[in-house]
Parts: structure tokens; C-alpha cells; sequence
């Protein structure tokens, strides 16, 4: 008889709250897919605890399930073995101390989907003994002294930029800051700072818009429809920019100041702006026209610098 054939059709299972997803995470994940036919993720989540875990953070923003759960899928996107299930964990006592009302709310999940776990794997030695006596199944401990990625979610939590390197891929654009610069020589500054943070700068759609107006010897006033053109290219590069980003991505202008624009060219306010302004809300707008005009150019730089600095604690 084939041996292959022989062997048990091995189901794995991780538990996690991917609060961030972390490549210590990531190599869990791909360490224990590496062991079995197929690997069932749980993200498990509870509305007050996550909740807690965000205000005694320094993440810039909550992140909510369907984030952490986008992020998971999207590491292993095409990856038909890999399956990631939402837990709520509403109304059970929190860990450890709910053990049995928890491993059998995980058991429900696992019986609608058919999935029967031959194997558990974690990092955590003292959560062996419970899962093999609730699950009743092996246990695997990997790496339980995260020594080939030291990194836990806690780190991240208290200081992401710090530890930029390890947040997953994925989950990346979420904690990039986004910086307009607006008012003056708007096209210097922002590529200044770009350089300097090693990241992306998203040029201005507008002043790209307009040369090629230009170059098409048509008349340059900006009608409603060119507004909202502008606006859709910016989000359209300002999307592909934040997959790359490192840590910020600098442009001009945000939304609430082209919206603006708009306001006090036509009177009145435009919903698709009002909805950009929205999605992607900036976390620092510098302004130069603020800056005193006795102000020198390395004054200016200085100040930025200084700004931008206080948004990666
Ligand atoms: N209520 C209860 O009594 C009870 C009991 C058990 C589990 N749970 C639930 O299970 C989930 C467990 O989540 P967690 O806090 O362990 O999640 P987590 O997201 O911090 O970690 C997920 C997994 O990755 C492992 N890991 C973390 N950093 C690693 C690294 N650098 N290298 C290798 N592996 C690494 C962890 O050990 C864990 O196995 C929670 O939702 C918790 O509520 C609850």
C-alpha cells in the first residue's frame, strides 16, 4: 500500500487575536501549514476586550476584526489549504480562565465546517496541557521562545513604528501615516521629506491634470468634472502608494483641502468629495502659507521635520 496514501488526512489548527498580524505570526502560520493537509486559523475577538487592548496602545487607530481578518487573508491569498474563521468570544470569561465555555464555542465553529483538528499548534507552553484536554487532540509548540522572530503583538502595539519591520506586509497601509503639504511651493517640500523617511511621495494629480490641459490647448478653468477626476486619480495613487509606504506617505493635496477648492469655486459642497474627505482622512495637513514669510526655507524644513517626527511614537 502507497505510504502517502496510508497516512491520516492531518487538519491543524492556530488560535490568535492578530492584534497585529505579525510575521512571528506569519512564520507560526506557515511553519505549521508545512505539517499537515490543512490549516484552519481562528481569530478570535471579543468587542470590549479589543477594545481595551486599542486604548492602552499607541496604534494610531483601532484596527476591527474585519481588518484583522482582511490581513490574514490576504497573506495567504491562494493558499486553498489555508482557511481563517472568526471567532466571537463574547460572554465567555476572559483567557485563561474560560477554557471550557471557549473550546467548545471553537468546537461549534469546527462542526459546521465538518473540520475535525488532528493537531494544534501554538508558541505558548502553558496553554499545552488545556488544549490537549479540550480538544483531545496533539499538540505542537513552535518556537516557544520566539527565537527565530522575536517579536509579539504587544511590542507592536506599544510602539508600531519601532517595530515596523515585523507588522505584516498586509497589514502595513493601515498604519501609514498620511501627510499633505499644501499652500506654497507644494511639490518640494513633501519630495523633501519623502526622501528623507524613505517612502512614497503621491504627486499632485491637479498640477498633472492641468499641464495636460495644457498640452491639449483647451481652455484651463476646472469644471466640476475635473474636480472629481483629480480627486478620483489622487485616491487611485495614494492607494497604490500605501502598499509600498514606509511608515508615512507624503502628498498634496488631502482631500478636505481640494474639497475646498471646489467649495469656493462653485459654492456649494460635493458629495463625492465630502465621501473622499472621509475615506481617507490625513493625520497632519502643513500648511505652508502659515509660516511667517520672514521665515527662512530651513526654518521651514526644520519645523516639518519636527511634525512629522511626533506622528511616529
Ligand atoms: N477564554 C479563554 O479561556 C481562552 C483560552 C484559550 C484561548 N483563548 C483565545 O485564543 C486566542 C489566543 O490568542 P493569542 O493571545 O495567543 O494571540 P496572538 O495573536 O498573540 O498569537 C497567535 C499565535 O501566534 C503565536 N506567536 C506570537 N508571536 C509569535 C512569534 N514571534 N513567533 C512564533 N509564534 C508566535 C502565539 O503563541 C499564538 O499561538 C485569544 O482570542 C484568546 O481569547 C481564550
Amino acid at each position: 500500500m502507497n505510504i502517502q496514501a496510508a497516512k491520516k488526512h492531518q487538519v491543524g489548527l492556530i488560535f490568535g487575536k492578530f492584534y497585529p498580524l505579525h510575521c512571528g505570526h506569519i512564520y507560526l502560520i506557515e511553519k505549521a501549514v508545512s505539517q499537515v493537509d490543512e490549516l484552519h486559523v481562528i481569530l478570535g475577538c471579543e468587542h470590549d476586550r479589543d477594545l481595551k487592548l486599542f486604548e492602552e496602545s499607541h496604534m494610531p487607530k483601532q484596527p476591527h476584526v474585519q481588518d484583522r481578518f482582511n490581513w490574514l487573508q490576504d497573506t495567504f491569498q491562494g493558499r486553498h489549504n489555508i482557511h481563517i474563521h472568526i471567532l466571537d468570544e463574547a460572554g465567555i470569561s476572559y483567557y485563561p480562565n474560560g477554557w471550557k465555555d471557549w473550546s467548545d464555542r471553537v468546537k461549534s465553529i469546527l462542526q459546521k465546517q465538518q473540520v475535525t483538528p488532528t493537531v494544534i499548534f501554538t508558541s505558548e507552553p502553558q496553554d499545552v496541557q488545556n488544549h490537549q484536554q479540550y480538544f483531545g487532540c496533539d499538540v505542537k509548540l513552535i518556537d516557544a521562545n520566539r527565537e527565530f522572530i522575536n517579536i509579539s503583538a504587544t511590542k507592536i502595539r506599544q510602539a508600531p513604528y519601532q517595530n515596523w519591520p515585523f507588522i505584516a506586509k498586509a497589514a502595513r497601509p493601515f498604519f501609514v501615516k498620511k501627510i499633505a503639504i499644501v499652500g506654497g511651493d507644494i511639490d518640494k517640500l513633501p519630495i523633501q521629506l519623502a526622501n528623507i523617511y524613505n517612502t512614497q511621495y503621491v504627486s499632485n494629480g491637479y498640477i498633472n491634470y492641468i499641464y495636460h490641459r495644457r498640452a491639449d490647448n483647451k481652455q484651463l478653468a476646472l469644471s466640476e468634472t475635473d474636480f472629481i477626476r483629480i480627486a478620483m486619480l489622487h485616491a487611485q495613487r495614494i492607494d497604490e502608494a500605501l502598499i509600498t509606504a514606509n511608515q508615512v506617505l507624503f502628498t498634496s493635496p488631502d482631500f478636505s483641502t481640494l474639497h475646498r477648492y471646489y467649495q469656493s469655486a462653485f459654492k456649494r459642497k460635493n458629495a463625492t468629495l465630502t465621501e473622499l474627505e472621509n475615506r481617507y482622512p490625513f493625520d497632519l495637513v502643513i500648511d505652508q502659507a502659515e509660516f511667517k514669510q520672514k521665515e527662512s526655507n530651513v526654518a521651514i524644513f526644520e519645523t516639518a521635520l519636527k511634525k512629522v517626527d511626533a506622528q511616529l511614537y
